[in-house]
């Protein structure tokens, strides 16, 4: 069982990419990462019909076969089995924008030095919007994800109240990106947070987020069992 003690897992600590907590995420990792390649491949190609046709049969074979495993839906069934990990390296796992074994996630990695929070991500063809470019919704994605953990670097944890992007110039696709970020301002159970996402050193996005930690009874609703 993996060790579920908050102390001895922090993916925030240092630029690494943290190791996953057992052999079963390892695998699923490498099979997110086929999944990415694959998407990319599909989005990239002109195969005839008849390729494409065979690859969805094999594909669905595929499918049929992991699905006929135990199945937990969403990270809290995952974590409630006390088998797969803790919260928070069940989020490291699968979250939708940083999530290493969610294919759909671009990967996005994060980490905080002192109290600066930094992140890089790539996003592929799979991530078009303009031509070229990655998709905005992506990008306020991104920044969401990023704004949320940097809250940590001041001490606060809560939910995006509001979301403000600014667009300064198209982000490109398979260009490593990277992110820094830092709390502006606390107040009570508000944080502000601002950041900005950068390609070959020029800002393409700025952002400022409202993070609020939830009142008691939101908190008893995410927590319960
Ligand atoms: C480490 C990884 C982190 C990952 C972060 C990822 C970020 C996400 O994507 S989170 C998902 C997107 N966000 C959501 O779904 C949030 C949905 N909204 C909610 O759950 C709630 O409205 C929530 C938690 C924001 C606030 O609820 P609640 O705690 O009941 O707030 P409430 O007590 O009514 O209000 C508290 C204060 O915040 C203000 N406030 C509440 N909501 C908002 C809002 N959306 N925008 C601005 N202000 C707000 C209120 O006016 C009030 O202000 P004041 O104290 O000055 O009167």
């Amino acid at each position: 069982m993996p060790d579920d003690s908050p102390s001895t897992f922090n993916p925030f600590a240092s630029a690494e990419i943290t190791p996953p907590v057992s052999s079963h995420w390892a695998a699923k990792r490498e099979l997110a990462q086929a999944l990415r390649e694959l998407s990319n491949t599909l989005v990239t190609s002109a195969p005839s019909e008849e390729l494409l046709k065979q690859a969805s049969a094999t594909i669905s074979e595929l499918n049929k076969a992991l699905a006929n495993s135990p199945r937990y839906y969403g990270s809290q069934e995952f974590a409630n089995t006390q088998e797969h990990g803790s919260r928070g390296e069940l989020n490291y796992e699968l979250n939708a924008i940083g999530g290493l074994s969610n294919p759909l996630s671009p990967g996005l990695n994060m980490w905080l030095e002192g109290k600066l929070a930094f992140g890089k991500v790539k996003c592929g063809y799979a991530y078009e919007g303009p031509p070229g470019f990655v998709h905005g919704g992506y990008v306020a994605a991104i920044l969401d994800q990023f704004l949320g953990m940097a809250q940590i670097a001041g001490g606060q944890s809560g939910m995006t109240g509001t979301l403000h992007v600014r667009y300064l110039r198209p982000t490109p696709l398979n260009t490593d990106l990277d992110l820094r970020g830092s709390v502006d301002r606390v107040d009570g159970r508000k944080t502000v947070v601002t950041a900005e996402l950068l390609a070959n050193g020029e800002v393409t996005a700025r952002s400022e987020g409202l993070f609020i930690r939830p009142s008691n009874t939101l908190k008893e609703m995410f927590e319960k069992d």
